[in-house]
């Protein structure tokens, strides 16, 4: 399998590691730590008769763990034992050790922030997903794989118009589709600003004078829309928080599906990214969208009246106001999250875009809030990176950026993976820690992935270090 999880209690001590297409992480007493750290640990415990079996003490720790060396048994412990008597270095590992583990709620809860994690290329694996990243003709068009359940629900068409009626409050808006037509001059094509997969996005103007957007379900797709739609208007309506873009209204009349929302004028985060709007974004900026897009999802996970995972976490899904804040868009795809937090959501459809999905539910289908984790992930190193998340463009191992960033992240070459149109240097403990989290959250499994409260306080704290480091 792609992807395996062992763990083994020795002593007091348990170890473990997760191996998704290579991608290895060592834990020791459920903390993350590096490579060293855990091969010390594997060797004592090894001398002291406990060992994993497989290829990890082998080829990650160069140890020499065959049955043959185990089934030599007590005389072979024996002797370690005496040569650990002998040798006062092994006490000192022993003791050191010890204390480093008792100590590990603080220091291995850094160490998560500077452990360079190993990276080992498996090359039938990771073709296969490389097979599939490639494969795609746009690195980023989104992926629909529909695996049918018979007992899907399909909400009931409405056909008449409708304004949801969980939209009176304050700041929502009340069209007709007579309104919206003239406030989109016939959806004119000069009004228009933007197109995805769902359809096409006006800037309109009502007659209040209000700037609003209108995105309008395409015809083509519009029988297999109807779930999306009513999907998306349910959870959007539901929504109130300044990093998420406001659902103002909505139509649903006939053969047409139209959403209302805030219109969010500096454009999306990938075209600052590509320089498509003027100045380059400098460090400042990014790290202060990043905490933007952390607070948005934090809510959609944890404060939203349901919970609700995104699913579609990606750079043009963050719009960016005249100040630079950052808006998190599109709910289209949002499912509402599982009630019970033990519970996960089992999808009918795995819904995302390429280079952003966690590869967890890819396999599972699976949906959990740490797939946003996971999405988030990516972003930070595009954010970083200012490179798309897949590539063609570049040199073959480059171009899925999240392995081209952790190899260069392991070899100590972080400061190198920054976006060279960011001209100004930034210290490079700090940049180390934004990777670190970054990868963290791009854990192959979620077990390994933060909460988002926990990366909006890491980036709050990465935020003061920032700050302290200018003075
Ligand atoms: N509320 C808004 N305010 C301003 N511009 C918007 C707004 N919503 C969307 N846009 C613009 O319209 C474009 C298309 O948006 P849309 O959400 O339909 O597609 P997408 O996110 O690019 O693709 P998809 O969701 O299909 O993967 C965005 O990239 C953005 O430029």
């Amino acid at each position: 399998s792609s992807l395996e999880v062992k763990s083994k209690i020795c002593g007091a001590d348990r170890l473990e590691y997760s191996n998704s297409f290579g991608r290895v992480l060592f834990y020791l007493n459920g903390n993350l730590v590096d490579k060293v750290l855990f091969c010390k640990a594997l060797q004592f415990h090894y001398a002291e008769h406990c060992a994993f079996e497989g290829y990890i003490g082998t080829d990650y720790c160069g140890l020499d763990l065959s049955s043959a060396e185990l089934s030599v048994g007590r005389r072979k412990f024996l002797r370690e034992q005496k040569k650990k008597d002998d040798n006062p270095e092994g006490k000192k590992y022993s003791a050191s050790s010890k204390v480093g583990i008792a100590a590990s709620g603080i220091v291995l809860t850094c160490c998560v922030f500077i452990c360079p994690c190993v990276y080992r290329k498996k090359r039938e694996t990771a073709s296969t997903v490389l097979k599939k990243e490639l494969n795609s003709s746009d690195s980023t068009s989104p992926l629909d794989v529909n695996i049918h359940v018979p007992h899907e629900k399909v909400p009931p068409t409405s056909s008449v118009f409708s304004v949801s009626p969980n939209l009176n409050r304050t700041g929502s808006v009340h069209l007709n589709l007579a309104q919206v037509t003239r406030a989109t001059r016939n959806f004119s094509p000069a009004l228009q600003i933007g197109e995805g997969g769902f359809g096409t996005v006006y800037r309109a103007q009502l007659d209040s004078g209000q700037v609003v957007a209108i995105k309008r379900a395409k015809k083509e797709h519009f029988e297999n829309l109807q779930t999306e739609f009513s999907s998306e208007v349910e959870l959007l309506s539901k929504i109130d928080h300044r990093n998420l873009v406001r659902l103002l209204g909505y139509v649903d009349k006939g053969n047409e599906r139209l959403i209302i929302t805030e219109y969010v004028p500096n454009g999306t985060l990938r075209d600052h990214l590509d320089g498509q709007r003027g100045k380059i974004l400098d460090f400042n900026q990014r790290l202060e969208i990043a905490i933007d897009v952390a607070h948005g999802l934090t809510y959609l996970h944890l404060y939203a009246e349901k919970q609700i995972i995104h699913r579609d976490v990606k750079s043009s899904n963050i719009l960016l106001t005249e100040s630079m804040r950052a808006k998190v868009a599109d709910f289209g795809f949002a499912r509402l999250g599982p009630m019970d937090s033990d519970q996960t959501h089992i999808s009918t459809k795995v819904k995302g875009t390429v280079g952003y999905l966690d590869p967890e539910y890819m396999k599972t289908y699976q949906l959990t809030t740490k797939s946003d984790v996971y999405s988030f992930g990516i972003l930070l190193i595009e954010i970083l990176s200012g490179r798309r998340p897949v590539d063609l463009r570049r040199p073959v191992e480059e171009r899925i950026t999240l392995r081209w960033a952790f190899r260069k992240f392991n070899e100590g070459q972080a400061v190198e993976l920054v976006d060279p149109m960011m001209e100004e240097a930034v210290d490079a403990e700090i940049i180390v820690k934004m990777f670190a989290l970054a990868f963290q959250c791009a854990a192959p499994i979620r077990h390994d992935r933060p909460e988002m409260k926990f990366v909006v306080e890491h980036l709050w704290a990465i935020r003061a270090d920032y700050r302290r480091s200018l003075r």
